[in-house]
């Protein structure tokens, strides 16, 4: 898969395995990666002044969110990414939405 095949070029063979520990340094203290590596708000003099507020305005939605909700992907749907400078899905993430047991909606999520 190409996005999958670009993300072990960039961050290594484990690129999809769910480490946070890889950000750690074995004295403790955060591993920092050249901003080129991540393209999404470019680096440099010119990168995007709003980076640190959108990917905190983020996160926040993703703990409240994922807090609130279970997300389960529908069997069969066909998670295919369009390949471009920005990473999106060709066919959007098609999941089934519950919360507190109790099935919410089926959404389409298309980001
Ligand atoms: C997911 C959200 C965002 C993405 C992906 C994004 C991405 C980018 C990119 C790619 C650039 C061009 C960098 C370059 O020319 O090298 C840019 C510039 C810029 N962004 Fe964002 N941005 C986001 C959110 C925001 C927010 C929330 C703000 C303001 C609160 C903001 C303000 C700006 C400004 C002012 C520039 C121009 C910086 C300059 O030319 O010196 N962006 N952004």
């Amino acid at each position: 898969m190409y996005a999958l095949g670009r993300m072990r070029s960039v961050w290594g063979e484990d690129a999809s395995d769910f480490k946070p520990e890889r950000w750690i340094l074995d004295n403790g203290s955060l591993r920092h990666e050249p901003s080129y590596k991540f393209m999404a708000f470019n680096a440099g003099p010119r990168a995007c002044v709003g980076k640190h507020l959108a990917l905190l305005q983020m996160k926040m939605i993703a703990v409240e969110v994922i807090q609130n909700y279970d997300f389960k992907v529908v069997e069969g749907h066909k998670i295919e990414p369009v390949p471009s400078v920005i990473l999106r899905m060709k066919h959007g993430l098609k999941v089934t939405v519950t919360k507190n047991d109790v099935i919410l909606m089926l959404a389409w999520l298309l980001w």
